[in-house]
């Protein structure tokens, strides 16, 4: 980055490999050159990539897509939805085993759309936490379910999984940001974030999906610049990183929160 050279003084943000302040991109099937080109640019802002639901099984080139991140020091996993596909066929033998064969160090173990209970959740997440960092995730993809999620069900949940091993705790709002923690219009459901607040789980250990500009930004005015963020489109890396830094109008005057809070 340029930005020692400006004399300007920015939000710290701590270098890769970082424990917080993460950016997650989401590939949704990027034609492989447009993957690279992004990636060998912009990977010291990029933590990890999401391989998109199931989109790993039907790209040819996720090998060499793969290859690019290891290159460039860029973590990997594949979407929740894979995971719970694998689940629903009672396979989650051969998820570990597509997991081992590309290597990944990390799993994300999700139930935004089977109807598998937390509680059962939690044992995948245990065991995969043997071999794995475990992402998993709360809420639910379906609009009207989100809608009937209480925010005790969210902290309940929250603290299960953790409880059960995750190393992180992404909350759901897909890639439209209009379900899970957001609601249909999509705005954050600020409750369940004030009962994460109060429940002192730390926004460190905490991963919101944020994959439009206005997510992004109330995400960071109330959470500072280092809040975890995932989802980001390939397009938003940049953008993204400058409303981190507040040098974009809408995050101006963002100063650093996540060091002085604790949710
Ligand atoms: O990648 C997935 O499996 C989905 C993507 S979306 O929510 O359908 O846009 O997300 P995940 O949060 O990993 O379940």
């Amino acid at each position: 980055m340029n930005l020692n050279i400006s004399g300007l003084t920015l939000p710290y943000r701590q270098a890769k490999p970082r424990n917080y302040g993460l950016t997650i991109v989401i590939d949704n099937g990027l034609p492989l050159q447009l993957f690279k080109d992004t990636i060998r640019s912009s990977a010291d802002l990029v933590d990890l990539v999401k391989f998109g639901w199931g989109t790993s099984l039907v790209t040819k080139q996720i090998q060499e897509k793969i290859q690019c991140l290891q290159e460039h020091q860029v973590e990997f996993f594949f979407g929740g939805t894979l995971f719970e596909k694998f689940v629903s066929q009672g396979k989650t033998n051969e998820f570990y085993n597509y997991c081992k064969r590309y290597q990944c160090n990390f799993v994300e173990i999700s139930n935004g759309t089977i109807p598998l209970t937390n509680i059962e959740k939690a044992k995948f997440i245990s065991e995969f936490s043997n071999e794995f960092l475990v992402l998993s995730e709360v809420g639910r993809k379906d609009g009207d379910q989100s809608e009937a999620q209480s925010s005790e069900e969210w902290i309940e949940y929250i603290q299960q999984d953790f409880e059960a091993g995750a190393f992180k705790v992404i909350t759901e709002a897909r890639e439209s940001g209009t379900s899970g923690i957001c609601t249909r219009n999509g705005d954050i459901k600020l409750q369940i974030l004030e009962n994460i607040f109060s429940a002192e789980i730390p926004l460190t250990k905490m991963i919101f999906e944020a994959p439009n500009k206005k997510l992004q930004t109330l995400f960071i005015n109330k959470l500072g610049s280092n809040v975890n963020l995932a989802n980001i489109p390939f397009t938003d890396i940049i953008p993204l990183e400058t409303l981190r830094l507040g040098l974009r109008s809408d995050t101006f005057h963002i100063i650093n929160k996540i060091e002085e809070t604790t949710i």
